[in-house]
């Protein structure tokens, strides 16, 4: 089984590079869809599980796509194909994100239900009234979607009952194309919806307001490929910057844009934790004794759920009682019970924890419950006295890149294995001996 194995205690020290973010960059590649003309290029792409996904999405719709040295090409001028199975919607959610620009282009999508999954049930509703508010007919039977328009969408003014990431993409793609106007309002306005804005104003199409609670598109008769730098990752440099405050080290996390961790900084100072701008990033020094504060996830500009986890890992660390408060995924609090094993004191009441702080960490065997809850469960074993091991790494993989390797690299006693290829070679080994 592949493990990483942390021994805690070690200050980090020096600087990190975040990569481009993986949620910027799965709703861009999506985008490229759009363009019946040209090579898209995107750029600072991370070499992630998610990203081998969606190229694989894309290629099953006839897609040319290539990716290369944080670099992918889509040549998306080909007819293109309709449906997303479930092999790829069940390994990667964001699959779904192929719809809004299929129905545009092609007037027809067909895309695996997702499902629900460790965080939540995760409904895609907000999705399909969106489309279906432009004139398509969307139909669900047989563990698919399926949306068809006849002629081009129709602009029209949609109001989402909660400012959904993933809707406000969707249906913003979708609208790019659409005949007349389409207002989304109560809009998502997380940095990644102001990247996918840009993207798209890029190949042409005409979208205002993103980044605000209302965006306008003006739909346009074609869009064509173009390049594209990809934001970098505020939820990696987040997690490093609450890996360097647990620590007490002092890291600068190059890449890091202030304006898209205003939260996050906010609460790190709360903690007493030392925040520096400079010019490449954020320079990050941990204090000797964390101070407890109370955190409630919300979308943006609010305290992001994808630093929920890491956050509790903190806390754990801190002086004094925290409540963390769920309001964005209704069960993200799967790894409570895997800090608990690590010695952390935490009860959950509803969609709160309450974090008793702080807790002498304790090394131990503990299992990824999802993508950040991985980093966090590594982040608490670079505390936690004795060894570490966190398995279930695939999460980790999704989207993070070389995590123990950087962690490493900033003087973390880390590393991965896997102990199956160990125990192979060691019975190997055995058998060659004795065979002589
Ligand atoms: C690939 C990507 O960018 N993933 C991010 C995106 O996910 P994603 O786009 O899936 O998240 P949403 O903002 O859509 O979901 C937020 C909440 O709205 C609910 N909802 C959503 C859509 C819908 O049609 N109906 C509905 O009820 C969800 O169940 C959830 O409770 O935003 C989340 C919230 O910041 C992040 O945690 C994810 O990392
Ligand atoms: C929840 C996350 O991603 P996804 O929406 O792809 O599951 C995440 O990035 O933390």
């Amino acid at each position: 089984m592949e493990k990483i194995i942390v021994r805690g205690g070690k200050r980090l020290n020096g600087t990190v590079q975040v990569e481009g973010a993986k949620n910027a960059v799965l709703p861009v590649i999506a985008a490229s869809l759009l363009a019946s003309e040209g090579k898209s290029v995107i750029r600072d792409v991370p070499t992630l599980s998610d990203v081998y996904t969606i190229s694989e999405v894309l290629r099953h719709l006839n897609a040319n796509v290539t990716f290369q040295d944080n670099e992918i090409t889509v040549d998306a001028s080909r007819e293109l194909l309709i449906e997303a199975p479930f092999e790829y919607v069940r390994k990667m959610r964001a699959s779904v994100l192929v719809m809004g620009p299929l129905l545009a282009r092609v007037g027809k999508a067909r895309v695996a239900l997702p499902g629900g999954c460790a965080i939540g049930s995760r409904p895609i509703d907000l999705h399909l009234k969106g489309f279906e508010a432009m004139g398509a007919k969307v139909k669900v039977g047989n563990g698919f979607i399926e949306a068809e328009s006849e002629g081009r969408l129709k602009g029209s003014k949609i109001y989402l009952d909660f400012p959904s990431v993933g809707a406000t993409q969707n249906i913003m793609m979708a609208a790019t194309l659409a005949e007349g106007m389409t207002v989304i309002e109560n809009c998502a306005k997380e940095p990644e919806i102001v990247d996918l804005a840009n993207f798209l104003n890029k190949m042409g199409a005409i979208v205002k307001g993103a980044g605000t609670g209302t965006i306008r598109i003006e739909g346009v008769e074609s869009l064509f490929a173009t390049e594209h730098t990809i934001i970098p990752d505020r939820i990696e440099a987040g997690t490093f910057m609450i890996a360097a405050a647990i620590t007490g080290g002092d890291v600068l996390v190059k890449g890091a844009v202030p304006e898209h961790l205003t939260s996050l900084v906010a609460k790190l100072e709360e903690m007493g934790v030392l925040i520096i701008e400079e010019p490449q990033g954020l320079r990050v020094i941990g204090p000797e004794r964390l101070k407890a504060v109370d955190i409630k996830t919300m979308p943006h500009p609010g305290f992001p759920t994808d630093m929920q986890s890491q956050m509790m890992a903190l806390l754990v660390c801190a002086e004094g009682t925290g409540v963390i408060t769920e309001t964005v995924f209704e069960n993200r609090f799967m790894h409570v019970e895997e800090f608990r094993r690590m010695n952390a004191d935490i009860k959950i009441e509803g969609r709160s924890v309450i974090i008793n702080g702080p807790s002498e960490l304790q090394g131990a065997e503990v299992s990824a419950t999802d993508l950040r809850a991985a980093a966090a469960l590594i982040i608490a074993g670079l505390k936690a006295d004795g060894y570490t091991r966190v398995t279930e790494l695939k999460h980790l993989d999704r989207g993070y890149l070389n995590f123990h390797l950087k962690l490493a690299s900033l003087g973390a006693d880390i590393e991965r294995i896997n102990d199956e290829v160990e125990i192979v070679t060691k019975v190997n080994e055995y058998v060659s001996d004795v065979n002589v």
